[in-house]
């Protein structure tokens, strides 16, 4: 065995279902290996930022982690922010790189490809993953693999491998994963009694879900616990989407000012917040209504609790939950909640369209075919989301990147098979609503739902003064036959609804329904977002 075969195998092992990629020739020698062994399927795209969001988006949806390939410098630094965005979110992203072989490190020359000096990426990749390796020595190479590719599951973080051009056919030993690190039981018997201890003394106990919950595969003992405990549940901001598919109490997500009052309310009026692997960002808790003392609640997070001005360390979130499923019993009654209704019964007419109306149609189209998958992009497009559905969702609801939404739908149905319903911003699909390009070739369909309001708007929404928010109309429909797709623009209701019902009947090629959007025209969630950010901000400065 060599050591990209080695390096694939252990892949595999830690949860790796694909690679997403683009070449160089500091990676094709490491590329060639993979396409001759087929030991995962690789998937090239057009742009390294598509090839880190579709990567990240896999690892998200399947529970795995995700592979970006790339190769050194140009490659690799033109998708830092993908990873960046990885990072932030906790998405387990494995980013590998071609890099200079020992020789021609020591040539003496500058080399092409290359930033400042030949360990400037390694460097800028340290601040944005939990751990790095350059494989320059076969022998080493066994343990180190295991080592990195452990911190990736174990932390939900991204990694950094970094392969030598001259080493990738050199014999080296399988990889051994790293044995499961022990939990101190006493540590995690006191941690939760003294959880149950709170939730059961508290008048209102809640418990709201992150992300950490889909990234340690936890959903459905999440949701089994909050039934046995008898609490209802939210989700964070960025964790919408999760419980979808599970038997939850699930009132809806949490967004402050900016969400559902009923769900607000039952967040901020607890005395037993339960925050399961929730990240404490602005994103999710900048716009409360009432100011929430986190100090008095309860958080599970990146492997430690804390509660009461103490925290418990190395207690992690699978253990936790399966210590409190182990102390709670079987509930007797089943525990539901009166979940807040979404719109349906789209007024199919010739009114202009609004993202109300999108999110309207999305549901209606879901409950006469089944449920799809989403990937959102950032924009008023993710605060439209808020009005569809529960469903899987893949988004940059902290990291807030645009160019998210299209490479991750790549990503969610390379992973899944699914056939996904993208939502994206004319902005941002200036940006990498290209990689559309790629779908005939590897038979991807999705649904592209394009939000056209020709307008940068939700930083209009912030500073409406600014000239530089107004952007052209660009035509996109027009361009999808080229990219392998079909193409609608829609102006009206009817319009919209008579694509939704063509799309999800057409099947093997993208579907891109341009929605032509009158500026100015939002969601009502971005609406809300937006006035509670003003008010907020004028209060502070009053
Ligand atoms: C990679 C990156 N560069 C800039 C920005 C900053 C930004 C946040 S929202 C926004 C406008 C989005 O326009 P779009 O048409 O996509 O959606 P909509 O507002 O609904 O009209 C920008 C430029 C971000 N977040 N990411
Ligand atoms: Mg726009």
């Amino acid at each position: 065995m060599n050591l990209t075969e080695s390096l694939l195998h252990a892949l595999v092992d830690h949860g790796a279902r694909q690679i997403f990629g683009i070449p160089g020739d500091f990676a094709l020698p490491y590329f060639r290996i993979i396409e001759q062994t087929g030991i995962l399927p690789l998937h090239t795209l057009s742009h390294e930022p598509g090839v880190g969001f579709a990567a990240d988006a896999a690892a998200r949806v399947q529970g795995g982690i995700g592979v970006a390939a790339v190769t050194y410098g140009a490659g690799a630094l033109n998708m830092v922010n993908a990873v960046a965005a990885a990072y932030a979110e906790k998405s387990p992203l494995v980013v590998i790189s071609g890099g200079p072989g020992l020789g021609e490190s020591q040539s003496g020359l500058l080399l092409h490809h290359q930033a400042k000096t030949l360990d400037s990426q390694l460097r800028i990749f340290q601040e944005i993953t939990c751990d790095q390796v350059r494989l320059d020595d076969a022998a080493r190479a066994p343990a180190d693999i295991a080592r990195v590719l452990g911190n990736c599951v174990r932390n939900s973080l991204p990694v950094y491998i970094e392969i030598p051009r001259d080493m990738v056919a050199r014999p080296c030993a399988p990889v051994v994963r790293e044995a499961p690190r022990a939990v101190d039981a006493d540590a995690l018997a006191a941690c939760v009694d003294e959880i149950l201890a709170r939730l059961r003394a508290a008048r209102a106990p809640v418990l709201m879900a992150g992300v950490e919950v889909r990234r340690f595969g936890l959903e459905d003992k999440v949701a089994e616990l909050s039934r046995r405990l008898g609490i209802p549940v939210v989700t964070s901001f960025m964790g919408r989407g999760l419980l979808a598919d599970q038997d939850a109490p699930l009132m809806g997500t949490y967004m402050g000012l900016a969400g559902l009052p009923e769900v607000s309310a039952l967040v901020e009026d607890s005395d037993g917040l339960f925050l399961v692997g929730v990240i404490i960002s602005d994103t999710n808790f900048a716009v409360s209504g009432k100011h929430i003392d986190l100090r008095h609640t309860i958080q599970a997070l990146e492997a430690r609790v804390t509660m009461g001005y103490h925290t418990y360390a190395d207690i992690p979130l699978d253990a936790l939950i399966d210590g409190l499923l182990a102390r709670v019993p079987h509930a007797d009654a089943h525990f539901t909640v009166d979940r807040p209704a979404f719109p349906h019964g789209l007024q199919a007419d010739e009114a202009t369209i609004a993202p109300a109306d999108i999110a309207c149609a999305v549901n209606d189209l879901m409950a006469a075919h089944g449920k799809l998958p989403i990937a959102s992009d950032m924009g008023d497009c993710l605060f439209t989301a808020m009005d569809i559905e529960h469903t899987a969702l893949v988004a940059p609801g902290y990291y807030a990147t645009m160019g998210f939404g299209v490479p991750a739908g790549l990503g969610v149905q390379a992973a899944t098979g699914q056939r996904p319903l993208i939502l994206v911003g004319d902005g941002a699909f200036q940006m990498t609503g290209w990689e559309l390009g790629n779908c005939r070739r590897y038979g991807w369909d999705p649904i592209v739902l394009l939000f056209n309001n020709a307008s940068w708007e939700m930083l209009r929404t912030f500073q409406p003064e600014s000239g530089f928010n107004d952007l052209d109309d660009w035509g996109f429909a027009q361009m999808a036959a080229g990219l392998g797709g079909d193409g609608v623009r829609v102006h009206t209701r009817a319009q919209l609804k008579a694509a939704l019902d063509k799309a999800i009947a057409t099947r093997g090629r993208f579907q891109l329904i341009e929605v032509m959007i009158p500026r100015g025209v939002l969601s009502e969630s971005l609406s809300r977002f937006v006035n509670a950010v003003k008010r907020l901000n004028a209060a502070k400065a009053a």
